[in-house]
């Protein structure tokens, strides 16, 4: 079985790429970095090392890499392949659709009917079936039917945290010890044999919408509220009570959230939670609050982990206050470094703040949401 995996980072290394090649795969890696794909190549393994004090190793052997940049052979390789996976980043899969729609192409001419499932693991709802449209958006309308046939695009949710690397060895990995991967079985095609390690399930949303409003929400507004307070990493700022409170008021409102729209048991639920809190602790971990909060356009999207939730719990009547303050904080990210959080400020600058907030949010003028994050924007920096 073969897999070719798009991004050699810090999830695809840490955790697809271990997990794919544990069950038994020949991988593959595909990167545009010079360094990541030389070292995979040199020395064919790496190391990752499991952040729970007890300094395990776990050696990951026979990988290659090829050069992203060369479409040619990435097509070759996923003309043979049994599975394509993606960690690159959701706005990184417009980039690479091109090379799997060519990859496709030269499968279907070659007549290779075996199933291929292309699974992209990123923090998003639905995102093979965005890669999908956008791969599709590259292949001759002809082949569209044909390629339905033996191509799949399984939705799927990753959850493990990965903290930025700072080692001597570009490869080496320090991963937490949790890991989830959840993939849509309901979308996979005859024949298809079963990733070992990987949650098959009947229909994704429940958990991918668990996943994303808890771990990402959670992880995202103690990042954005860390960072208010001068905070470096999630540890430090999850060890200041006023941020630990506010991190679990807004996973107590996206809970209410999850267990209206899936009936969800809330005991359990809080036991999720609970579960969540002490994972961003993870005291093997240091995980820079600029990481978590990366890229808050994405991050303030409509469908996404602050916006999402709340507009569901203003459709229940439920409450969102702390949610918002949440999208309050993230409004004040003003990192130099991330071009998101750059655009964001010259927009607040140039623009103003209720046509920012309706710009990334997508909350008009008049939605209630929208008026309380304008009030809250201007109080939390009061606060902080
Ligand atoms: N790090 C984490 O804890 C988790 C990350 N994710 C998701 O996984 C994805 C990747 O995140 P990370 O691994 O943290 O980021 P990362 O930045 O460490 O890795 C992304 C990799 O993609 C590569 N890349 C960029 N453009 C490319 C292209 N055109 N072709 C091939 N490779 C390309 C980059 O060179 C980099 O090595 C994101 O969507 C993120 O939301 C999901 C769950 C956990
Ligand atoms: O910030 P992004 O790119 O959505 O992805 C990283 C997030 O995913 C997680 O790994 C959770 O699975 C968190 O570490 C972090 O909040």
């Amino acid at each position: 079985m073969k897999a070719i995996h798009f991004g050699a980072g810090n999830i695809g290394r840490g955790f697809i790429g271990l997990l794919l090649s544990q069950a038994g795969y020949e991988l593959t890696f595909v990167d545009v970095s010079d360094v990541l794909v030389g070292a995979i190549q040199a020395k064919g393994s790496y190391t990752v090392e499991l952040a729970d004090g007890s300094g395990r190793m776990i050696e990951v052997h026979n990988v290659n890499a090829i050069d992203g940049k060369n479409s040619a052979l990435v097509a070759e390789a996923i003309a043979g392949a049994d599975l394509v996976t993606t960690a690159v980043g959701v706005h990184i899969l417009k980039h690479i659709a091109g090379t799997i729609a060519q990859g496709i192409e030269k499968r279907l001419t070659a007549s290779v009917t075996a199933p291929l499932h292309v699974i992209a693991c990123e923090n998003a709802i639905g995102g093979s079936t965005q890669l999908k449209e956008l791969v599709y958006g590259h292949l001759p309308a002809e082949l569209h039917a044909v390629a339905d046939r033996s191509i799949a695009f399984p939705d799927a949710a990753v959850d493990r945290i990965v903290p930025l690397q700072h080692h001597e060895d570009p490869l080496h990995v320090t991963v937490e010890p949790f890991y989830e991967w959840v993939v849509d079985r309901s979308a996979t095609l005859p024949g298809f044999q079963e990733i070992e390690g990987v949650h098959y399930v009947e229909g994704l949303e429940p958990f991918i919408e668990r996943k994303l409003f808890t771990v990402n929400t959670g992880h995202c507004v103690a990042a954005y509220h860390g960072y208010l307070r001068g905070c470096s990493t999630i540890q430090e700022a999850m060890a200041q009570e006023a941020i630990r409170a506010e991190v679990r008021a807004a996973l107590q409102e996206t809970g209410a959230v999850l267990i209206h729209k899936y009936d969800f048991d809330s005991a359990q639920h809080d036991q999720y939670i609970e579960k969540i809190l002490g994972r961003f602790t993870n005291p093997y971990l240091s995980d820079e609050v600029e990481r978590v909060g990366r890229s808050p356009i994405r991050k303030l999207s409509p469908s996404d982990r602050l916006v999402r939730p709340a507009m569901l719990a203003a459709e229940y009547g439920l409450k969102t206050e702390h949610l918002v303050q949440g999208m309050a904080a993230a409004l004040h990210f003003d990192y130099a470094d991330d071009p998101e959080a750059v655009e964001i400020q010259s927009s607040l600058k140039e623009s103003g703040l209720s046509s920012t907030i309706t710009r990334y949010t997508g909350l008009a003028a008049d939605h209630p949401l929208h008026q309380a994050l304008e009030a809250a924007y201007n109080q939390v920096k009061q606060q902080a």
